[in-house]
């Protein structure tokens, strides 16, 4: 098969119109959680913690297992490093989600619908109450599987603390300071093999 340059052309120009409007998308979602986690919140802490937010979109191609003797890891079990991620999936399926109990639950596809992750710079900012999901990838059919993953961040100077009025009155924080490169940079020089980050999240990095 070959793809034509007007092609690969119409497919960068929606995926920036889809990279446009998760970006949209991310702010409103960041919108009602802050407003869950405390009356004005929103409106005390968007636009000076989240306005230089930005987003990456990653194109995720998962090539099918050789056989089906077993089911195979298309991604290893990991949390994302940012605020929220919102995920795109095709209709194969794979996608998990672990339980606080440690309990692998299927994110099964469905029509037009997007999942939203935590990801880890949210867990730290919200003093550990928004929980960084664990989740990963397995393959169970002989098929090409696809998403998208948009991951929103901090920007990388951005130093992460939680603030008083999330914390509460006890102001005890499970977290200590960070910038936020510092963790991305002890993430990818941690990383052992594929995708294997347990061990090296956001509690090994900065707990208190
Ligand atoms: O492929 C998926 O459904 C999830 C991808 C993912 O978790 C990631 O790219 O971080
Ligand atoms: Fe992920």
């Amino acid at each position: 098969m070959s793809l034509c340059v007007p092609c690969i052309y119409d497919f960068f120009e929606i995926l920036k119109e889809y990279g446009s409007l998760m970006t949209k998308l991310s702010k409103e979602i960041v919108k009602a959680i802050l407003k869950s986690l405390g009356e004005d919140l929103e409106k005390k802490s968007f636009e000076s913690e989240f306005s230089n937010c930005h987003g990456y979109l990653r194109i995720n191609n998962y090539t099918p297992p050789n056989s089906m003797k077993e089911e195979v890891d298309g991604l290893g079990m990991h949390t994302d490093m940012s605020c929220v991620t919102i995920v795109y999936q095709d209709e194969i399926g794979g996608l998990q989600v672990r339980s606080k109990e440690g309990k692998w639950m299927d994110i099964n596809p469905c029509e037009d619908t997007l999942v939203v992750n935590i990801g880890d710079l949210m867990h730290a900012w919200s003093n550990g109450k928004l929980r960084s999901s664990e989740h990963r990838v397995v393959l169970k059919r002989i098929v090409n599987r696809f998403s998208l993953a948009f991951f929103w961040c901090f920007e990388d100077e951005k130093v992460i603390f939680a603030p008083n009025e999330v914390v509460g009155e006890d102001n005890l924080r499970i977290y200590k300071p960070f910038v936020c490169a510092d963790y991305l940079k002890f993430r990818q020089s941690s990383e052992k093999g594929r995708f294997d980050k347990v061990g090296f999240t956001v509690k090994d990095f900065a707990g208190a």
